[in-house]
């Protein structure tokens, strides 16, 4: 075996970016740009923690960098791998925040061309990247619990 496949996974950060943390109703999916394998996918923005950087300041980074906004960030939404990440493949792994706007208004200046908030009823109108697909059913399965915790 080589000591490649010993490797701990990239350690990637993506917002679940809704309109409203207490009462999600719309959720914010940005199509990528690069590399030519994933470009036209929509995924949640986001992107690779710098060493010694926590998952949660380079969540506020990258949505900074991104798409020009400030964000308070909520839960976790729990993915199966340690630390509640998400794999995407084998080489990466993703930590996912919902999100709150709080400042700025959300355009692609990075990495992306085009951004979409979804209705909570229409998630799956755009293609996400594959991997996206059941971080989405669990941000759906969540969002719903939030508002019936608010009726
Ligand atoms: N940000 C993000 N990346 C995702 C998602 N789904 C998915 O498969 N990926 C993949 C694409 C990339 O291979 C990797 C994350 O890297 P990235 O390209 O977003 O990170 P970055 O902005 O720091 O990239 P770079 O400048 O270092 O190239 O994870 C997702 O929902 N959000």
């Amino acid at each position: 075996m080589s000591t490649d496949d010993a490797k701990d996974p990239v350690e990637v950060v993506a917002g679940a970016v809704v309109d409203d943390l207490g009462r999600p109703g719309l959720l914010l999916a940005a199509r990528r740009t690069e590399p030519p394998d994933l470009a036209g996918g929509w995924e949640l923005p986001g992107g690779k923690v710098d060493p010694g950087e926590s998952p949660v300041d380079a969540l506020h980074r990258e949505l900074a960098e991104e798409l020009g906004v400030e964000v308070v960030v909520g839960d976790l939404v729990e993915g199966p791998l340690d630390r509640g990440r998400w794999p995407l493949g084998t080489a990466y792994a993703m930590s996912v925040f919902l999100a709150q706007i709080t400042d700025g208004v959300p355009e692609p200046l990075e990495d992306h061309d085009e951004l979409r908030w979804l209705p909570a009823d229409d998630l799956y109108a755009v293609a996400w990247l594959p991997a996206d697909l059941p971080i989405v059913r669990a941000i759906e399965a969540l969002a719903a619990d939030c508002r019936r915790f608010r009726q």
